[in-house]
């Protein structure tokens, strides 16, 4: 096996996107709920995220969207956070180590929660435009 370094460069974040979206289609929970959503346009979701990532961790500003609109009408709820948050924490042990790999697991960690408590008011105030 290779020794584990950080992530430091856009080949290192594509390994990290490619690895871990490849598990998550593969998952009974969520690949089916990317599945219905992202349908033949993976290369695109594929290019979106190693974008958002390379901004975060890179500070190479190549990404401009706002990710939380796009997960607040899906069919989502605390399980599905777990499964992600962990196949991503274990993605990242797996293949790197260091400050930028910790960032990556404590900034998924928080958009989680923020997507989830924005998914959770949205499921109950559906009548109300919150936007
Ligand atoms: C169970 C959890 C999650 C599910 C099922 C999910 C699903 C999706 C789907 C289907 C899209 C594509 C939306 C579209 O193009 O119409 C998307 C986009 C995205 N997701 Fe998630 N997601 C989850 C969690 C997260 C988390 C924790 C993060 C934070 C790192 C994240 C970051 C993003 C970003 C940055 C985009 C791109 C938004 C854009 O188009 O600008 N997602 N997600």
């Amino acid at each position: 096996m290779t020794e584990r370094h950080d992530i430091l460069s856009l080949d290192d974040v594509k390994k990290l996107v490619d690895t871990f979206y490849t598990r998550v289609r593969g998952d009974e929970l969520l690949g089916p709920v990317f599945q219905e959503q992202i349908q033949d346009n993976w290369a695109r979701h594929l290019d979106i995220m190693y974008r958002f990532w390379q901004t975060i961790l890179l500070g190479e500003l190549t990404y401009q969207g706002s990710p939380g609109s796009k997960h607040i009408t899906l069919p989502i709820g605390e399980e599905h956070f777990e499964r992600w948050l962990s196949i991503f924490y274990q993605t990242i042990d797996e293949l790197f180590t260091g400050e930028k790999a910790a960032e990556a697991k404590w900034r998924a960690e928080r958009m989680a929660e923020m997507f989830h408590s924005k998914i959770e008011y949205y499921k109950q105030n559906k009548s109300r435009t919150i936007l």
